[in-house]
């Protein structure tokens, strides 16, 4: 028999396009409740490094749409990666994978329902991975959520991530919204 997993997970996809709202670009690929269909599906689609830019690939707990006003996600906020553009080439899609595979394993153990999905953003001035979580109110478990993040990239303790509330990404003004908490 199947692996199953804690939670039945669903992949979106986002392509740019002029005749159609941000909305209606987003894009159910499918959903998958075992290990074993979790493989097949990554195995089955492109890496994030080989979609266009402007694209996004976007994993979420059934049921909740990648999106800030989705009910699950409007009182969250999101951890975000900033990528450098030649990490593309090393980084973007073992972090992806990584960030995955943390998801569907509740990598994050007691904090692991305050997990609502993941982003990745493929752009030309440097891609960007996201882990959206449900409460930012919640500091000590965004903060062991960010932890967690850092260790499993094993990303350097010289270099710090960002949590930005959707609230502050909603009502930005330019192109930066400013981080809530960092580790
Ligand atoms: C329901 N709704 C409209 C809505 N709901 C949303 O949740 C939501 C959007 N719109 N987003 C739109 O995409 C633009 C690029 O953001 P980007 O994160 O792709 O990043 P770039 O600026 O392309 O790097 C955002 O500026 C925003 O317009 C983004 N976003 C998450």
């Amino acid at each position: 028999i199947k692996h199953p997993l804690q939670h039945t997970w669903t992949l979106w996809y986002y392509e740019p396009d002029k005749s159609k709202s941000w909305e209606k670009s987003q894009r159910i690929i499918t959903s998958f409740d075992t290990a074993e269909d979790f493989w097949s599906l990554y195995n089955h689609i492109k890496l994030a490094s080989e979609l266009r830019q402007g694209c996004d690939y976007s994993m979420f707990k059934n049921g909740i749409r990648p999106m800030w006003e989705d009910e699950a996600n409007k009182r969250g906020g999101r951890w975000l990666m900033q990528l450098d553009k030649r990490q593309r080439a090393c980084d973007l899609d073992h972090f992806w994978l990584e960030i995955l595979l943390c998801m569907i394993g509740e990598a994050f153990n007691e904090h692991s329902d305050d997990i609502c999905g993941a982003v990745v953003n493929v752009r030309t001035k440097g891609d960007k991975l996201g882990v959206w979580t449900a409460d930012c109110t919640k500091t000590n478990s965004v903060l062991e959520i960010g932890r967690k993040l850092k260790e499993r990239l094993r990303i350097s303790a010289k270099t710090s991530i960002g949590y930005q509330l959707h609230n502050d990404a909603i009502s930005k003004v330019g192109s930066i919204t400013k981080n809530t908490y960092q580790v």
